[in-house]
């Protein structure tokens, strides 16, 4: 039921209103997610992106517009049909306290009534993938806050689906182990070709993992680009106000200006390159493709960055 050509999902002109309510959660979205891309979803509290994530997991239905999944409208008679090829990774991690890990990974597998011998043995072969192999027979409060979601996404990905959503999935976690489930996201989603959503308020998520982001405010679409393009440029006062709250509050000399880079490590030689240019590093944080840095760097002066430098962002 995959069109190979057509966008992984599309919202046209989606609106949903919840009862009670007089302003729509979502108003008017549209909005197109490429196959294969890695795209965030991102806007402050309360604009939309919980609904969006309801939306498209079939949860909640529109009040008008049209949802489009694989290239195939989402209606109630395709619903579980595209349930089946969707896998959700939450926040809280939603695990089974009086299940194991393997038991937890294999729940979505006995709902579909996959024998049990060979439902084991794909969550087994799951639980290995997310770095957890020996760890089947732990139940959640035996685990760590990244293991358990480790385990989430091996309960996600047990089914083979083509599209991952994931509501909040690093909020709950410290940052480098935030980190860790981001690169193991992010390395799942190129070896699987998944089209991966990423939905969250954090700034930091969209820029280290994401090749395209949606900026909801108040229900609608307020900015759609590649990640880069859109941070180096934003257009809407609420990607700059998310942009701000991010960047580091550090008193910088009038010949300074603040840049953001991602470079593969901070070793003797990047190190050496960057004092020799006349930058500072403000801040350094770590980042699933290696460092996550922020540098003051004199105003007009060219900073030359290491070939492998992952992404360099102006701010
Ligand atoms: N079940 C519900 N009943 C009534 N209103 C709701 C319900 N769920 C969400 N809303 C409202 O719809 C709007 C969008 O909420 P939504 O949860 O989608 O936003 P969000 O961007 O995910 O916010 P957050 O980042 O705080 O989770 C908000 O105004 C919210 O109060």
């Amino acid at each position: 039921m995959t069109h190979p050509a057509s966008p992984a999902l599309t919202f046209t002109r989606v609106r949903r209103t919840y009862p009670g309510q007089t302003q729509p959660a979502l108003n008017d979205l549209t909005l197109s997610v490429p196959r294969g891309s890695r795209t965030g979803i991102i806007g402050r509290s309360g604009a939309g992106k919980s609904t969006l994530v309801r939306l498209i997991s079939g949860l909640e239905h529109p009040d008008a517009g049209q949802i489009h999944l694989r290239g195939e409208p989402l209606t109630p008679a395709t619903r579980a049909a595209h349930q089946a090829r969707t896998g959700l990774v939450f926040q809280h991690f939603n695990l089974l306290a009086q299940r194991t890990a393997l038991h937890n990974v294999t729940l979505p597998l006995e709902l579909r009534g996959v024998p049990r011998a060979r439902r084991e043995a794909l969550a087994r072969e799951q639980l290995r993938l997310v770095g957890l192999g020996g760890l089947e027979d732990r139940y959640p409060a035996q685990l760590s806050g990244g293991q358990k979601q480790r385990v989430g996404i091996a309960r996600a990905l047990v089914t083979d689906p083509d599209l991952l959503l994931a509501d909040e999935a690093t909020s709950a976690l410290d940052p480098e182990t935030s980190a860790g489930i981001l690169k193991l996201l992010l390395d799942l989603q190129r070896e699987r070709d998944l089209t991966l959503l990423i939905v969250t308020h954090q700034l930091e998520v969209v820029r280290a993992a994401t090749t395209h982001v949606a900026v909801l405010d108040r229900g609608q679409l307020a900015e759609y680009g590649e990640t880069g393009a859109v941070l180096r440029n934003p257009r809407h006062e609420v990607t700059r106000a998310l942009l701000d709250a991010h960047r580091p509050q550090v008193p910088l000399a009038t010949h300074e200006t603040l840049r953001h880079l991602t470079l593969p490590d901070l070793g003797a030689g990047t190190l050496a390159s960057l004092s020799r240019q006349g930058a500072r590093i403000v801040q350094a944080e770590a980042h699933p493709l290696g460092v996550d840095v922020w540098l003051a760097v004199p105003h007009g002066g060219h900073l030359t960055v290491p070939d492998t430098a992952v992404s360099g962002v102006s701010a």
